[in-house]
């Protein structure tokens, strides 16, 4: 069912371009048909020769005719595949637009984490695999289809009793197929989950070389990636014994239609029941037949692979889209903050349960909990990264699901552990494709604590970062992202709080730039490190996607909940650390 969705699917992508497949498609069936009159000919110039006064002009004659049907031929293959290809790069090119675009209306969460390769994968790979299938694959099924039914008609028409001779090899290996298949589906499966399993390992190993080697753990993950190529090795192994004796025996039946023929068909002719021309093309095209059949069969196996790429758009598409909203905010909003009931889930479990949390403007509220409790989602529902199916988030009293994307993302900065660099220069990279000027960059990145540094560098802010520029540490990179923030100069702040600094410079400066950002704004800072958080106006305890206590830092340590043994491990672990030192 998935194998035939995905087709119909491509041919509705196809639009106009369907009828150049079609005309693409007959011009083969033409094509593979002229293939076969040659021999037709061929056959009656030997006929001609062996009769007793040979017609030379009518053997000229016909050699003529084959070699016309020859160039026609070629002509008409050319065409077929002029045609083919053209309709299958504008539909490459309408499936990767069409997948662009969906992707655009897409909620930000999306693009968090491992699913940009993927989604790179399809757009450069996946779909660039359907040329193949739309530029070759379409045009040579027409013809391995339609080819056999035209042969077997005429010879059905020609001797009916000799023809199902024919037949009847290829009834028995198909159904020798069909079991074959039947019995493959659960061992394909297997294989697939097999394969899956491979490729993580392969990546894992990559990926992990060096927190591996940095844990000496290098040994088990090679044998971890060693275990796995074996258990693969011997399943295709396995695959095979048990498939390759029912393959063979299918080839052999679909190839041996032949070798009933010769014998059946001589003892007619010895019977008389058919003559001697009706015998040789009987011989001739029972082989086009069979090679033809035997593609066509070739072509039922490999379809599913062949339609991938477009299954995998399919995939893309069937992403639900951002609602959009078109509100405009117009004047300085002043910040405040609401979450009404709100509960959300990634896939099924619910992250974020029944939570409502107000949040005043100029407030900086801190959210602190256990890792996976939700706060980093909390964070990010705020810029749309993903919606909220039940309650609502608003920001001064407005739905944000009804506010412009433009106006929320002018409205809201996010701060993140992991930056984002463009491939541009220092200056691009804090403007970030506004109109600010120079002075009010360098204005930020003094704030920042960054300037000094953007100095230091031989080209100042000038500088090119990125793949052939040059490369920054984390902390250069967090106050780039903090130098952005101020100069975006919005009333919202989400900050992820960084884990670890790099050295003690490096965070005191980043805490002095923090300092100078969220002065005057409201800000939401999600709290790795909770002596940073102890000024917070407010600081909210989250567990398992609930609120479980609130408010200042004394009141909390003294409530003596969640949030002081939070503190109590937190000063255990530092102590071990000053112990380690
Ligand atoms: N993109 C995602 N897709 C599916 N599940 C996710 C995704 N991001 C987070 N989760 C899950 O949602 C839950 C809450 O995660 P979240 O990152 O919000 O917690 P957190 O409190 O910020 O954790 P930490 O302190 O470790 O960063 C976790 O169970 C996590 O596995």
């Amino acid at each position: 069912m998935k194998k035939k969705s995905n087709l119909s699917f491509l041919l509705e992508v196809s639009g106009k371009e369907k009828i150049k497949l079609y005309i693409a498609a007959i011009f083969s069936v033409i094509s593979s048909l002229l293939g076969i009159a040659p021999y037709i000919f061929m056959y009656n110039i030997i006929l001609e020769i062996f009769k007793t006064s040979v017609d030379y002009e009518k053997i000229k004659s016909m050699a003529i005719i084959v070699g016309v049907i020859v160039v026609a031929r070629m002509v008409i293959f050319l065409a077929s595949g002029v045609f083919s290809h053209v309709a299958a790069y504008t539909i490459l090119y309408e499936l990767r637009m069409k997948a662009i675009n969906h992707i655009s209306k897409l909620n930000m969460g999306f693009f968090t984490g491992h699913t940009i390769g993927e989604i790179k994968k399809t757009i450069n790979e996946d779909v660039e695999k359907l040329e193949n299938f739309i530029a070759h694959q379409i045009p040579d099924l027409a013809s391995a289809v339609i080819t056999p039914i035209v042969v077997i008609t005429y010879l059905l028409y020609l001797n009916w009793k000799l023809a199902l001779v024919l037949c009847i090899p290829i009834v028995l290996g198909f159904i020798l197929q069909m079991s074959m298949f039947r019995g493959m589906e659960g061992m394909s499966n297997q294989y697939h989950a097999l394969l899956k399993k491979l490729n993580a390992t392969i990546i894992q190993y990559i990926n992990g070389m060096n927190v591996m080697k940095a844990f000496n753990l290098s040994a088990k993950s090679f044998k971890n990636y060693k275990d796995t190529t074996k258990e693969y090795a011997d399943y295709w192994i396995e695959m095979t014994m048990a498939y390759s004796p029912k393959y063979a025996i299918f080839l052999v039946l679909i190839d041996s239609g032949l070798l009933f023929m010769i014998p059946i068909g001589g003892i007619m002719l010895l019977n008389q029941t058919i003559n001697v021309s009706t015998y040789i093309i009987f011989l001739i095209l029972s082989s086009n037949f069979l090679i033809s059949f035997k593609q066509l069969l070739e072509f039922g196996a490999q379809f599913s692979l062949l339609l991938e790429g477009a299954g995998k758009v399919r995939e893309i598409l069937k992403k639900e889209q951002q609602v959009k909203g078109n509100r405009r905010l117009n004047e300085k909003i002043k910040g405040k903050i609401e979450f009404n009931n709100i509960t959300f889930k990634y896939d099924k479990e619910e992250v974020i349960k029944n939570l409502s949390l107000t949040i005043e403007p100029n407030s900086i509220v801190a959210l602190v909990g256990p890792s996976g409790s939700g706060k980093t989602t909390l964070g990010q529902l705020v810029g749309r990264f993903w919606d909220v199916k039940e309650g609502s988030i608003t920001i001064d009293g407005i739905n944000i699901k009804e506010i412009k994307m433009e106006d929320l993302m002018d409205n809201v900065s996010f701060v993140f552990q992991n930056v984002f660099m463009l491939h541009d220069t220092i200056a691009e990279n804090i403007k970030m494709g506004s109109n600010k000027s120079t002075e009010e960059i360098i204005e930020a990145s003094k704030k920042a604590q960054i300037h000094d540094f953007i100095m230091s560098l031989p080209n100042g802010y000038d500088t090119l970062l990125g793949e052939e520029g040059i490369k920054l540490s984390g902390g250069e990179k967090q106050r780039i992202s903090i130098a952005r923030a101020i100069l975006k100069d919005s009333p919202i702040i989400i900050l992820d709080e960084v884990t670890s600094y790099s050295d003690v410079e490096n965070e005191s400066k980043i805490q002095q730039a923090l300092r100078t950002l969220l002065r005057g704004k409201t800000a939401i800072i999600i709290a790795h490190r909770l002596y940073t958080i102890k000024n917070a106006d407010k600081i909210v305890v989250l567990n398992e996607g609930e609120i479980v206590e609130q408010g200042t830092h004394d009141f909390l340590m003294n409530k003596k909940g969640l949030y002081r043994h939070l503190w109590d491990l937190y000063d255990y672990e530092v102590l071990e650390v000053e112990r380690g030192a």
